[in-house]
């Protein structure tokens, strides 16, 4: 069975959740702790969500020097699928894993919605199971949400196929390019601000009355990269 690692960190929030949706999905979640000094031989690697340290200095920049993120950082260099979920996101640009950075949301307030995204990329190890162009609605929720980079470092994430989510609809928190989701040149590495760990299970995440897969729309990021895995 796919054992995928879920990192705890003081603050982190989604783990559990995260557990979950790898459970659903027909994986073997793995219990990581921010302090461990290795993977315990899984073969992939989710930062959920929350509120890591205290978001303290800035979301995720403390987290990047937990004893943990020394082997997630040496791992993806060799090709391990890493998924960073919203303040795993924030740890990921802040570990230099994916570039940019997330800043404050630009109208200054929480945010807390179902958000509708647009699968821009199917060529990572998280999104393989989705269509090109396909809509999905999975649920929002952080602060710290705008994503921003520079215009060149936009230019290359556009070029190279590099923008895996954007936003529908509405831009929720000012992101540069409507952009909610990035992989690393190579697909392995994703990060996103929206929660697919949310939306795993009918019933539970976000309805929309939008047919029989409502509200799971998450769920093939975990049932993607144990594809990825044995493919
Ligand atoms: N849901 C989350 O992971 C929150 C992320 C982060 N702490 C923020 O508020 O931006």
């Amino acid at each position: 069975m796919t054992r995928i690692g879920v990192v705890t960190f003081p603050g982190t929030l989604d783990d559990r959740d995260a557990a979950r949706a790898v459970r659903l999905a027909g994986g073997e979640p793995v219990a990581l702790w921010h302090a461990d000094a290795d993977l315990r031989g899984v073969d992939a690697v989710v930062l959920p969500g929350g509120f890591s340290y205290g978001d303290y200095l800035r979301a995720g920049a403390i987290s990047r020097f937990a004893p943990v993120m020394g082997e997630v950082v040496e791992a993806a260099g060799k090709g391990m699928p890493v998924l960073g979920i919203c303040n795993g996101f924030q740890v990921l640009t802040e570990a230099h894993l994916l570039p940019g950075s997330m800043i404050k949301n630009d109208h200054l307030h929480f945010v807390c919605r179902e958000q509708v995204l647009s699968v821009e990329s199917t060529d990572t190890a998280w999104t393989g199971e989705y269509a090109a162009g396909e809509r999905i609605t999975i649920p929002l929720k952080n602060q710290d949400g705008q994503y921003v980079a520079d215009e060149s470092t936009l230019d290359e994430l556009e070029g190279e196929g590099r923008v895996v989510f954007r936003y529908e609809d509405t831009n929720p928190n000012g992101s540069r390019r409507g952009i909610a989701g990035i992989s690393n040149a190579k697909g392995n590495v994703v990060g996103l601000m929206p929660h697919p760990e949310h939306a795993v299970e009918a019933g539970f995440g976000p309805d929309g009355a939008r047919g029989p897969r409502s509200g799971t729309d998450g769920l093939r990021f975990f049932t993607s990269v144990m594809r990825s895995l044995v493919s």
